[in-house]
């Protein structure tokens, strides 16, 4: 029986001011998937973890993908899928990309990889359609290729990876849930245009300070007028986090994803660390249960563990 288990690491999307458009792969924390091909043309799930995920294919990301995989061979064949689960859903933190991203990266692997990566792209936004209603691919496309990606368009689907200068990432995980689909639908469907053109230019600084390696260019361009004023709110502690951060040292940072996680870059690891330590004691303060990882961004995607 073939079989491969796979790596699938966490992502920030948005990179604050590239809402939907830019994201970037982190070490820590990753979740752990196992694949196998079978005869029947149907779609097992196991979950081996505590967060009990819906086991219909159709409910679960993983399943919704292998599903449109399945489709495209002609349903000759179907998986047996075992997730671990370490990236909490609802965390800002690209769960369910990971799971997306991982069951076409999976299951690639096993068909003597016939798909290039802007198909696998393509299968994951299957996924992220059934988590959060909208086709977004700026979790799954870092979490498929790795590294920092900018998605010029999904329609057609043009991605481009961008390099990036060594940083360290703290991220904090406040213990509570915020759907990606309740963080997309409060946000106001028009923009003012002294803010598009504030907010595009941050991107474009943005995109050259990491192409560039000119950390203080990307630290001012961690800017956004847009979507962060609105979803922040829903943050405890998001205002004295950023702001203790940057006196800290940190480059900058804001809302992982849709939250509630908050992400602070930085280029010293002693910077990060103190960084860890301000938002330990925020949450310590505020009673508010929280995770910590001070990491940094994954070169690699989705990796092959074990299987051929
Ligand atoms: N394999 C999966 N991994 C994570 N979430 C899943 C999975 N399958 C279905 N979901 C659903 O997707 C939603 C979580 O996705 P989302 O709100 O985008 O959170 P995150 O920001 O952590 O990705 C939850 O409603 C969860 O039940
Ligand atoms: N661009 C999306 C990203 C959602 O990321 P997640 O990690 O919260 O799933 C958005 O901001 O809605």
């Amino acid at each position: 029986m073939k079989e491969v288990e796979v790596k699938c690491p966490a992502t920030v999307a948005n990179l604050v001011c590239g809402f939907d458009i830019l994201g970037m792969a982190l070490q820590e924390p990753y979740d752990l998937m196992k694949l196998r091909l079978i005869d029947e043309p149907k779609v097992y799930i196991t979950n081996k973890d505590e967060y009990d995920l819906p086991t219909e294919a159709e409910k679960n990301v993983a399943g919704v993908v292998l599903l449109a995989i399945m489709e495209k061979m002609d349903n000759k064949f179907g998986f047996e899928v075992e997730i671990e689960k370490h990236i909490k859903p609802g965390s800002g933190l690209g769960s369910s990309a990971a799971s997306a991203a991982g069951a076409a990266v999976a299951a690639n692997q096993l068909l003597g990889n016939i798909f290039s990566n802007d198909d696998l792209v393509q299968f994951a936004m299957f996924g992220e359609k059934l988590a959060s209603g909208v086709k977004h691919a700026d979790n799954i496309t870092p979490c498929i290729m790795g590294g920092v990606t900018l998605i010029r368009s999904i329609h057609p689907l043009d991605i481009i990876q961008l390099n990036s200068p060594p940083l360290f990432v703290t991220v904090v995980h406040p213990q509570i849930e915020v759907k990606t689909s309740d963080a997309r639908q409060i946000l106001r469907k028009e923009v003012l245009l002294k803010d598009a053109i504030k907010q595009w230019g941050n991107i474009a600084g943005l995109v050259a300070g990491f192409e560039k390696g000119d950390t203080d260019l990307i630290g001012r361009s961690l800017e956004d007028v847009i979507i962060e004023p609105v979803r922040s709110i829903l943050i405890p502690g998001f205002d004295e986090i950023k702001t203790r951060s940057k006196e800290a040292g940190a480059l900058g940072g804001g809302i992982s994803g849709s939250g509630p996680s908050i992400f602070m870059l930085s280029t010293k690891e002693t910077t990060a660390k103190n960084v860890e330590a301000i938002m330990q004691e925020v949450f310590h303060r505020l009673g508010i249960d929280y995770k910590t990882y001070v990491t940094s961004i994954a070169k690699n995607g989705v990796e092959v563990i074990t299987g051929q």
